[in-house]
């Protein structure tokens, strides 16, 4: 009997579950979306019993639409939005708050005090991070600050807490294992990306009870089983990664100097830099980028806050397109924006800008702009702000890169690709098998189990579908840069 891979990517609005097959094709795809909640400005949570029903309820709906039972599955890989903050006590599984999301800035206060205190640098050398609400660490103060009775049941062991593929690891095996793996921890503030440890010092200034945390294992290994009850038979769960280090791997981005960009909600750009961390001056993250067979690969990153969801917010907000994929036509019908720049700053700017406080902005606005001015520079905005952290990885790493490889729900847009390249000076690469995050996560699990031999293999299997080179001058390209930087000056919180 032919056996598959599941892949489970529980996304930031989605639970997908993807099945592949040995040569890396998609057989089938099952997808639902979840609720947002909003409680306040600038909060983002989700209900994590949704999560988890959405997710496992797409993974039998996944095996029903290709007809095939949980024994044909050899193995589950797990990938997930990452920083997502789940706690939950010990002995009825239940969540004693909803998940609070990675886009949430309840804690940008908290981290504003950290670095009053000087402690930059020392999460920065030990957890590859900067201070900020994005990542879980303030997330679980939080938690055990302001859920009732939260710090006295987690000093008495009764809780735990998880990124969103250790609530679906422990759900998967009803509360068996409370395991993460190092690309999540690795966003927590609380893990030490050289050690590989859970650290100390940096759960004492969160004041975050070490038996509140899970075991923290590779990428790729066998953890465990589901429970029988929930597919039918057991399955083994082999692999685990955030999704944008899964993106990484499925984008066949395993050598130093291969590097990726996931056009989704935000924007997260992955520079493999090999088995060595490298601390950015530019404040890009390090991070790891999976942990394979006792090999670390490091990665620097450059987490942008709003990409696609600009492209939402003229469909949502604006109302001047009814899809997300109008956005192309509109925006192509004038042959440039006119003068017009947006920056997206609409939750702050991530990086390498790092201000909570900055504000969407729309300038050089003429009685002559017309929607299409500002669809085209909301797209314009997704390019430029891959280029700023672009141009801080090569400041950092001296690379040049070769070429950039995309995937994610906007690098559908050929405009957007092709301005990315023209922005860049680089050629931008579209893979034929766009679902990178999950199929990243089938090859973690693939690997754990013989399914896929070697890295070679999956090396081999990447093809690409579409290329975008660059065709602006090297004058026109800088031009662009220094206004869109104006635009971004305004934006900034003074
Ligand atoms: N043709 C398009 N042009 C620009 N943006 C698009 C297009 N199609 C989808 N998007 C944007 O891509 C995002 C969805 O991509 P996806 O990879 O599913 O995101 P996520 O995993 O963050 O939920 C949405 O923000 C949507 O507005
Ligand atoms: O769920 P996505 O694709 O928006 O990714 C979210 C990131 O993991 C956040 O760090």
């Amino acid at each position: 009997m032919t056996k598959y891979i599941l892949a489970f990517d529980q996304g930031t609005t989605s639970s997908r579950s993807i099945i592949f097959n040995r040569d890396g094709d998609m057989l089938t795809v099952a997808q639902k979306e979840f609720t947002q909640i909003f409680p306040q400005p600038g909060w983002v949570e989700h209900d994590a019993d949704e999560i988890w029903s959405s997710q496992v309820g797409v993974a039998n709906e996944a095996l029903a639409r290709i007809g095939i039972k949980a024994s044909d599955i050899a193995a589950i890989g797990i990938t997930n939005q990452r920083e997502t903050t789940i706690v939950w006590d010990r002995k009825t599984g239940k969540p004693i708050y909803n998940a609070i999301v990675w886009q949430d800035r309840r804690t940008a206060a908290d981290c504003d005090q950290l670095k009053a205190e000087g402690l930059e640098t020392t999460f920065q050398q030990k957890t590859g991070l900067v201070i900020d609400a994005y990542f879980s660490g303030t997330k679980v103060k939080w938690l055990l600050d302001n859920v009732p009775y939260a710090r006295e049941k987690a000093e008495r062991g009764e809780l735990a807490f998880g990124t969103v593929d250790s609530w679906l690891m422990w759900k998967l095996t009803q509360g068996e294992l409370h395991i993460t793996d190092v690309t999540n921890a690795c966003r927590t503030l609380l893990f030490n990306i050289h050690t590989q440890q859970w650290d100390d010092e940096l759960l004492s200034i969160l004041n975050i009870p070490r038996s509140l945390l899970p075991e923290v294992r590779s990428s790729s290994e066998v953890y465990g089983y589901t429970s029988e009850g929930i597919f039918g038979s057991r399955i083994p769960i082999a692999g685990i990664a955030g999704d944008q280090q899964a993106a990484t791997f499925g984008q066949a981005s395993l050598q130093s100097g291969m590097a990726k960009n996931t056009y989704g909600t935000g924007c997260f750009i992955l520079l493999n830099t090999g088995n060595q961390p490298m601390q950015s001056n530019h404040k890009l993250l390090t991070t790891i980028a999976w942990r394979i067979n006792g090999r670390t690969d490091y990665a620097l990153e450059g987490s942008v806050f709003i990409a696609g969801a600009v492209v939402q917010w003229l469909r949502d907000g604006l109302e001047i397109i009814k899809h997300s994929a109008d956005v192309e036509a509109l925006a192509a019908s004038v042959p440039d924006t006119g003068g017009v720049y947006f920056v997206p700053a609409f939750v702050g700017l991530g990086a390498p800008y790092w201000d909570s406080y900055a504000r969407g902005t729309i300038t050089g606005l003429t009685r002559g702009s017309t929607n299409a001015h500002i669809a085209r520079a909301a797209l314009d905005s997704i390019a430029y702000q891959t280029a700023d952290v672009i141009e801080a990885m090569r400041q950092d790493s001296q690379l040049h890169l070769r070429e950039l490889r995309v995937d994610g729900g906007a690098s559908r847009n050929n405009l957007l690709m092709q301005f990315q390249a023209d922005i860049l000076g680089v050629p931008v690469v579209r893979p034929k098998i766009t679902e990178t995050t999950a199929l990243g996560a089938a090859y973690l699990a693939g690997l754990a189990i013989g399914y896929w031999e070697s890295e070679a293999e999956i090396l081999q299997q990447w093809q690409a579908d579409q290329w975008f080179e660059p065709k602006i001058s090297a004058d026109h390209r800088l031009n662009l840069l220094d206004s869109w930087h104006q635009a971004i000056a305004q934006t900034r919180h003074r």
